[in-house]
This record gives C-alpha cells, structure tokens and sequence, in this order.
C-alpha cells in the first residue's frame, strides 16, 4: 500500500469555528447592520458560505433583539420542515423552547386537499395554538411563507419574529418579497430571491438563540 503524506488540516473545532466567523467578517460587509444584526447575519453567512448575501437581506431594525426577547421568554420555535428543525442547536435555546414542526402531522395531508394547497401551507394551519409570540422559521417552503401571511391578513396573533428563507424558482422570491413589503407587523428577517435553504433558517434560530457576545458587539 502506498504510503502517502499526512493531510493538512484544521481538526480542533473551537479553531475552525474561530477562523471561519473571522473570515466572514473580513471578508463580508456587516457595517449597514446594527450590533444586535451583526452575530444573526455572520451565522447565515457561515451557514451558506457565501458573503455576498449580506446584501440582499431585508429585516426590520428590531428583529434579533425581538427574535432573542421572545426565546429568552420560552416562545417556540415554529418551522416549515424537519430539515430546519433538525438544524437547531437544542443546547443553545435559552428556556428549552419548544421546535415545533406539524409537516408530518397526519391531518396535514387531507388537509392540504380541503384548502387547496400544499402540506407545507396546511402545516401552518396547525401552528394557530402556538403562533403568538413565536419565532418562526421557513427554510424551504414558500407556500408556508405566503400562506402564514395570509393567515395573519385573517387576523391570527402575530409571532415574534419570522425569518424568511424559502428557497428555489417557484414562489420563493415572491414570498419574501411580499414579507419584506409587508411584514403585517411582525418583526422579521428574510432573504430576498431565489437563494436561502433550512440550513440557513436553522442558522437563523441558532444566532437568536446564542444571543448577544458578552462585551455586546
Ligand atoms: C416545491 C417544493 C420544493 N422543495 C424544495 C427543496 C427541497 N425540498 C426537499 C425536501 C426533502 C422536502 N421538500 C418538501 C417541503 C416539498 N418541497 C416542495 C413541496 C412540493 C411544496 C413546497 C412549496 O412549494 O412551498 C413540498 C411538499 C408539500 O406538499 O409541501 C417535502 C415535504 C417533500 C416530501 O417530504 O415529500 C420535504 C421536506 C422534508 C422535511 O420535513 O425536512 C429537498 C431536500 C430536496 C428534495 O426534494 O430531495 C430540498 C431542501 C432545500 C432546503 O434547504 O430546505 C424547493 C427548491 C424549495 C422547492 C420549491 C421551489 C421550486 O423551485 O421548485
């Protein structure tokens, strides 16, 4: 068997997560975001691997000091697909908030049929006993975006945050920029286009959840 040189690379995880978030902010332009933005959107960077994003996020100011308040207060987290929730660091979430996810709940097929839409947007439809206050979490869906804002035209309580992140060439642009127009009064933060992704809605949660650096910044 051939012997070959030992491969060279960073294998201590507090190191990579080190130099990774270091590179981003050299690399991304993070000035336009206030302190209280600035962790939220280095861990979407990170998430994603590209900097550029950092431009084409839209966001209400208050929306990680609301979206941190409400989990530091025990407000669920509510998202679109397993995907997302799967992504959340349960040791980060400050009051052991509950994930929800009711994609895979067995009304939600029949209930897709009677209103007409997809499982994702019928998922929603089970969220209504835990929405006020939430922090919700779409990653993939757009249909879930755009039928949540059609539920809160219905006058359903309004969560804390919402973080925006559909992804793909049918309705995911659309979605949030129709969020982004008009975030019904919630707090929110989304990704305007087609690029965005679970992995990018569970970073979302995560940063929320990790709160603010000790000294602040
Ligand atoms: C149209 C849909 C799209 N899905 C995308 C990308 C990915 N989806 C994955 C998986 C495994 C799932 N997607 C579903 C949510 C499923 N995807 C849809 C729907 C048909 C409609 C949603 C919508 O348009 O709003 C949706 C089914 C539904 O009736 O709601 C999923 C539930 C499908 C299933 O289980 O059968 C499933 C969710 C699994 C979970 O709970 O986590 C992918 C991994 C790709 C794959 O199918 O293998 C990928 C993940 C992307 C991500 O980061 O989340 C798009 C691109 C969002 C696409 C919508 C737009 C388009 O351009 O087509």
């Amino acid at each position: 068997m051939t012997k070959r040189p030992p491969l060279h690379y960073i294998r201590e995880p507090s190191e990579i997560y080190a130099e990774s978030f270091a590179t981003v902010r050299k690399e991304a332009r993070l000035d336009r975001f206030d302190p209280s933005m600035q962790p939220l959107v280095t861990r979407l960077i990170h998430s994603c691997g590209m900097v550029e994003i950092a431009d084409r996020l839209a966001f209400s100011p208050n929306a990680a000091r609301e979206g941190m308040a409400a989990l530091a207060a025990g407000a669920p987290v509510l998202c679109d697909c397993e995907m997302v929730g799967a992504g959340i660091i349960r040791r980060y979430l400050p009051a052991d908030n509950q994930v929800i996810v009711t994609l895979n709940n067995p009304s939600v097929p029949t209930l897709a049929k009677d209103i007409g839409n997809t499982r994702s947007a019928a998922a929603v439809e089970l969220w209504r006993d835990h929405i006020d206050g939430a922090v919700v979490a779409i990653g993939n869906a757009p249909t879930a975006l755009f039928h949540l804002l059609e539920l809160l035209d219905q006058c359903w309580p309004k969560p804390a945050c919402i973080l925006g992140f559909p992804v793909g060439f049918v309705g995911a642009a659309e979605s949030k920029a129709e969020l982004a127009a008009n975030p019904r009064g919630c707090d929110f933060v989304a990704l305007r286009g087609r690029k965005g992704g679970s992995a990018m809605a569970s970073a979302g949660v995560n940063a929320l959840a990790a709160g603010l650096p000790e000294d602040g910044t």
